[in-house]
C-alpha cells in the first residue's frame, strides 16, 4: 500500500510526560465536555456486567461434538447480539502474557531521547510509533493516552526503525504474539465464517495474508478522571480486534442497548469485539460495537489491540457468498482497502459512523 496522498497529522505531546509535571489543573485540549453530557460516565456507568459472553476456544475446536457445537453456537450469538465476547484457552500462553506486561512498562519509560527516534512523523497516515491517532487538527480535543502503533504483518510492511528502537524483549514476545493471534484470528474468521454459511474458501482467501497493527496503549492515572477520556468513543475499523487487559485496572467500556457497560478483566482472558470490516464483509449480520475507555484517578492501565484487516491488496465489500439480490440485496459497496483506510484516518474518532457511512448503499443505491 502506499499513503502519499493522505493528510497531515498532528503530532501530540506524551501524556506521561505531561503528567511528570505533577500538574493540579487539566490542560484544556483534554478536558471534555461533550463527551459525557447526558451520559456522563459517572452517574450512567453500569457495574462491571458478568454476562458478557466468554467462549471456550478449545472447547469450539473440541472433537467433542456436544462442547464444539454449543461454543459454536455461543461464539454465532456473541457476535450477532454483543459484537464483544471474550476469550479462553485462546492458546496464547500465560508466560508470554507476563512479559509483555514487564516489557510493556519499559517501552513507556524508555529516556526521551530513546523515545524521540521511535516517534509518529507527521504526514505518516498509518501513524506508527509514539503519538495519539485521529487527531487531525490543532484544536481537536484529545485523548488521555499515549500509544505506541506500529504494523506487524505483513513483514514486508513493517518499519524497520520501530523494530530497531524497541526494548529487544518487547520485540520477540512482539513476534511470538503477533503470530498467535494471527493464529487465533483464523480460528475464529472460520467458525464465523461456517456460521453466517459464507463460503469458507473467501474469508481465507480474503485474510491468509492479512494486515495486522497493533496499538500498544498506555493510559496513566488522571487525578480529574471525570474531566478526560482514556480513548473516544470509536468502533474499530478492522474485522477482528484483539485485546489484551494487562493489569487489573478498568477502563475499557462497550455500548450495549444504549449504555455504557465496563468490561471486568478476567485474567489471561482476551477481548474480542466486531470491527466495522467484519459488519460489512457479513452485510450487516454482525454488528460492529461502539468502546470507549475511560481513566482512573489514581492506577494506571495499559492494554495491547491488534486489529486484523484483509491482506493489503483486497478490496473490501460484502462476501460474495452472503449476496444474493434481491432478496439478499448489497447493504454496502466495494472499496479498496487502501481507500477505506484513507476515509478511516482523515476523521476524528466518532462513534460508529465513519466507516460504514462511507460503505452504505444508500437507498438501495449501489452507485452512492
Ligand atoms: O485499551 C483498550 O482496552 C481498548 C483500546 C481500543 O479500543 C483501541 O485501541 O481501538
Ligand atoms: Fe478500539
Amino acid at each position: 500500500m502506499s499513503y502519499e496522498s493522505s493528510p497531515p497529522k498532528v503530532v501530540v505531546p506524551s501524556v506521561h510526560e505531561l503528567i511528570k509535571e505533577k500538574i493540579t489543573e487539566i490542560p484544556n485540549p483534554y478536558i471534555r465536555t461533550s463527551c459525557f453530557d447526558h451520559e456522563d460516565h459517572h452517574t450512567n456507568q453500569s457495574t462491571a456486567d458478568h454476562n458478557i459472553p466468554v467462549i471456550d476456544v478449545q472447547g469450539l475446536l473440541s472433537g467433542e461434538s456436544v462442547l464444539a457445537d454449543s461454543e459454536f453456537e455461543k461464539l454465532h450469538s456473541a457476535c450477532q447480539d454483543w459484537g464483544f465476547f471474550q476469550v479462553v484457552n485462546h492458546g496464547i500462553g500465560s508466560l508470554l502474557i507476563e512479559n509483555l506486561k514487564s516489557e510493556m512498562r519499559n517501552l513507556f519509560e524508555l529516556p526521551v531521547e530513546e523515545r524521540k527516534k521511535i516517534c509518529q512523523e507527521p504526514g505518516d497516515q498509518m501513524a506508527e510509533g509514539f503519538g495519539q491517532l485521529f487527531v487531525v487538527s490543532d484544536d481537536q480535543k484529545r485523548d488521555w493516552s499515549d500509544t505506541f502503533y506500529l504494523t506487524a504483518l505483513p513483514t514486508k510492511l513493517r518499519k524497520p526503525q520501530l523494530f530497531a528502537g524497541m526494548p529487544v524483549l518487547l520485540r520477540e514476545s512482539l513476534e511470538t504474539y503477533s503470530s498467535g493471534l494471527k493464529n487465533l484470528t483464523m480460528i475464529l474468521l472460520g467458525k464465523m465464517a461456517k456460521a453466517l454459511k459464507m463460503d469458507s474458501d473467501e474469508i481465507e482467501e480474503l485474510f491468509n495474508d492479512c494486515l495486522q497493527r497493533m496499538g500498544l496503549n498506555y493510559y496513566p492515572p488522571c487525578p480529574k478522571s471525570e474531566q478526560v477520556i482514556g480513548l473516544s468513543p470509536h468502533s474499530d475499523a478492522g474485522s477482528l480486534s484483539i485485546v489484551l487487559q494487562l493489569n487489573e485496572t478498568e477502563g475499557l467500556q462497550i455500548r450495549k442497548d444504549g449504555k455504557w457497560v465496563t468490561v471486568k478483566p478476567i485474567p489471561g482472558a482476551l477481548i474480542v469485539n466486531i470491527g466495522d470490516m467484519l459488519e460489512i464483509l457479513s452485510n450487516g449480520a454482525y454488528p460492529s460495537i461502539e468502546h470507549r475507555v475511560v481513566v482512573n484517578p489514581t492506577m494506571e492501565r495499559f492494554s495491547i489491540a491488534t486489529f486484523h484487516s484483509t491482506n493489503p491488496d483486497a478490496e473490501i465489500g460484502p462476501a460474495h457468498s452472503l449476496i444474493d439480490p434481491p432478496h439478499k440485496p448489497a447493504l454496502f459497496r466495494r472499496e479498496t482497502l487502501k481507500k477505506y483506510y484513507q476515509n478511516f484516518f482523515a476523521h476524528k474518532l466518532n462513534g460508529k459512523t465513519t466507516n460504514l457511512d462511507f460503505m452504505r448503499i444508500q437507498n438501495g443505491d449501489p452507485s452512492s
